[in-house]
């Protein structure tokens, strides 16, 4: 069964599909089956894993969505799945996406309809990270009612750590109420420009605000020009340049949130 990593911060432009096919990438070059599910109407994520028109695909997570709102049965996955070069499997996303928010709003049990469809997946992978689109709402709470963990992303400046009361307020009431399996794996400090006063300050802003109450990753991923260039390649910047110190960086960040798993799963054996 699939661990299932929402990337979400509702701030746009903090780094979170660097981060989801980043994080995607390189999992299945660890070797673990990896599906990214791409849950932002931009359809970003899907374009750096080679998609060239995103309206022009004809099945898109949204297509999905539709159908089980409608009861209809779902497309067999090998007709939408793109298989990448890299070994991530991906569902792709356009801007028909963009409507999901109002095709919800009379729907019955609206909050669990993506659930429903990652519950069909999850037997064939390891991972399923879902990029998420920046912004609350019924869309968001879907991911937080269907997956087991959240990074929170957050660019290293002031505007970028206000949305993350907000998302933290959500996260617990689902966790409490509703998906008692939620976690946050933590808050991962991107485009950081090292040795600056500006870091410096948000860090202790972050630390201060949210130290104790929420995991930050001790990994920070370093601004770089090149993650901007990989996406013209349709690469992350792991497979465009790994000796990239954010390239590096990210690698970190991956050994990092492994490491932290694999202590998570020591204490509940210790625990049972
Ligand atoms: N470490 C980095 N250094 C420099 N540029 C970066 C870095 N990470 C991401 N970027 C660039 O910053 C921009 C925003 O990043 P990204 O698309 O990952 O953010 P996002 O949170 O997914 O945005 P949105 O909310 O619009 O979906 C992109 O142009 C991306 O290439």
């Amino acid at each position: 069964m699939a661990k299932v990593i929402a990337i979400m911060n509702e701030k746009g432009g903090v780094g979170k599909t660097a981060t989801a096919t980043t994080l995607a990438y390189l999992l299945s070059q660890r070797g673990h089956r990896t599906a990214l599910i791409d849950f932002d109407g931009q359809g970003h994520s899907s374009i750096i894993f080679g998609v060239k028109n995103t309206n022009k695909l004809e099945i898109t997570i949204n297509t999905i969505i539709r159908k089980l709102i409608e009861d209809e049965p779902l497309p067999d996955p090998g007709s939408y799945i793109l298989k990448t070069n890299c070994g991530v499997d991906v569902i792709p996303s356009n801007s028909q996406l963009f409507t999901l928010e109002r095709n919800l709003c009379n729907v019955d049990f609206r909050e669990r309809v993506l659930s429903q469809y990652v519950d069909t997946i999850k037997d064939r992978y390891e991972y399923i990270i879902i990029d998420c689109m920046p912004q609350m709402g019924t869309p968001m709470i879907n991911v937080m009612m269907c997956a087991d963990s959240i990074i929170v992303p957050t660019q290293a400046e002031l505007l970028s750590t206000q949305g993350l009361a907000e998302l933290l307020k959500h996260y617990h009431v689902i966790s409490k109420n509703s998906n008692h399996r939620l976690r946050i794996d933590g808050i991962l400090i991107t485009m950081d420009s090292p040795n600056t006063i500006l870091s410096a300050q948000v860090n202790q802003m972050i630390q201060q605000g949210f130290a104790g109450k929420v995991p930050i990753f001790e990994t920070r991923i370093p601004r770089s020009i090149k993650v901007a260039e990989a996406v013209l390649y349709h690469q992350t910047i792991c497979e465009f340049l790994p000796e990239n110190p954010a390239a590096i960086a990210y690698s970190q960040f991956v050994e990092e949130l492994l490491s932290c798993e694999e202590a998570d799963g020591k204490e509940l054996i210790g625990v049972g």
